[in-house]
């Protein structure tokens, strides 16, 4: 099976009530265990790809690991761009093969957002490619969360259906409270929900995107501070924030920052473990069976998204 586009994984993820996982992949040992745990699950899989992925692997290796992963495995997955920045970077990948895109016009204001949109969707669509936007802004932890600021930031209902009518887009990210990283909440974690069940009212039978939807595993977390590491009050979205969300209209989770803490804390335990230990081989693979188990877990109980491919 070729690259797929989300097109019809969100149309069956939305009807069914479940999520798909966007994994963040940046080398071949993060690609090899998303894929065996997908493969696993029988699920799909949209794998994503950031400009600073492009930067640190070359884009030629990335596209070529994950066309590697689709022929060893013949699942359904789709090759994303991660917060594309501009018009340029999102031609270039639609250009070289990829079957998704998202332009990140998030930080421009309203009309400008949907104009740098409405463009990427006018190359994107006649060349079989979808494209994702962003609208309101992912909170950080510093941010005030009153409700004045929660108007300011975080996406407005109405202004999300007339987005979504004058660009032509085909998913949207919304902000409803969660952020990029691996500290997201000072106190209680909290989200939006009622905002984002206005937003899928609205919007009936359109996917949306949730960012920043790691949830920062306390197991992994306490790994690394066990083993050398110093992330002291790191702390996620919940998993059954995840599970509300996907009924509402939520078809793509977007996750990185707990790929990130499997790896790592597998590779400080076995480093820790294994001082005389110098072949990578050794601790990449445990960080890439961390990875897998991570993901498997996701798919099988956090997205449900296993046994629908
Ligand atoms: O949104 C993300 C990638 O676009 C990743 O979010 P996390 O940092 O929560 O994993
Ligand atoms: O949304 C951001 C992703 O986690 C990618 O992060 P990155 O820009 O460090 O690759
Ligand atoms: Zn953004
Ligand atoms: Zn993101």
């Amino acid at each position: 099976m070729p690259l797929v586009t989300s097109k019809e994984l969100f149309k069956q993820a939305y009807e069914k009530g479940y999520a798909i996982g966007a994994f963040n992949v940046n080398n071949m040992e993060i690609i090899q265990g998303i894929v065996s745990a997908a493969k696993e699950e029988k699920s799909p899989l949209i794998l994503q790809v950031s400009a600073g992925a492009r930067k640190y692997a070359n884009p030629i290796y990335l596209k070529k690991l994950v066309e590697s992963a689709v022929e060893d495995t013949d699942l359904p997955i789709v090759l994303h761009l991660d917060h594309g920045e501009d018009f340029e970077i999102c031609k270039q990948c639609i250009d070289d093969g990829f079957t998704s895109v998202m332009i990140d016009a998030s930080h421009l204001p309203f009309e400008e957002n949907i104009a740098l949109t409405k463009k990427v969707v006018d190359y994107a669509h006649p060349r079989g490619v979808v494209v994702e936007a962003e609208l309101g802004k992912l909170a950080g932890i510093e941010d005030n969360i009153s409700v004045d600021a929660k108007d300011a930031t975080y996406t407005n209902p109405e202004e999300a259906r007339e987005f979504v009518e004058k660009t032509g887009v085909d998913s949207l990210a919304i902000a409803i409270g969660t952020s990029h990283g691996a500290y997201k909440f000072k106190g209680k974690p909290e989200l939006d929900f009622e905002r984002l069940k206005k937003i899928s009212k609205l919007l009936p039978g359109f996917p949306l995107v949730l960012h920043g939807a790691s949830t920062v595993l306390s197991e992994y977390v306490e790994a690394c501070n066990k083993f050398g590491g110093d992330i002291p009050g790191a702390q996620g979205v919940p998993e059954e924030m995840i599970k509300e969300a996907a009924k509402h209209g939520v078809c793509k989770v977007n996750i990185d920052t707990d790929l990130r803490l499997a790896m790592t804390s597998a590779i400080r335990k076995h480093l820790h473990d294994n001082p005389s230990n110098f072949d990578p081989r050794k601790y990449l693979g445990e960080g890439r069976k961390a990875v897998e188990n991570m993901v498997k877990h996701k798919i099988g109980n956090v997205l449900g998204s296993s046994d629908q491919i």
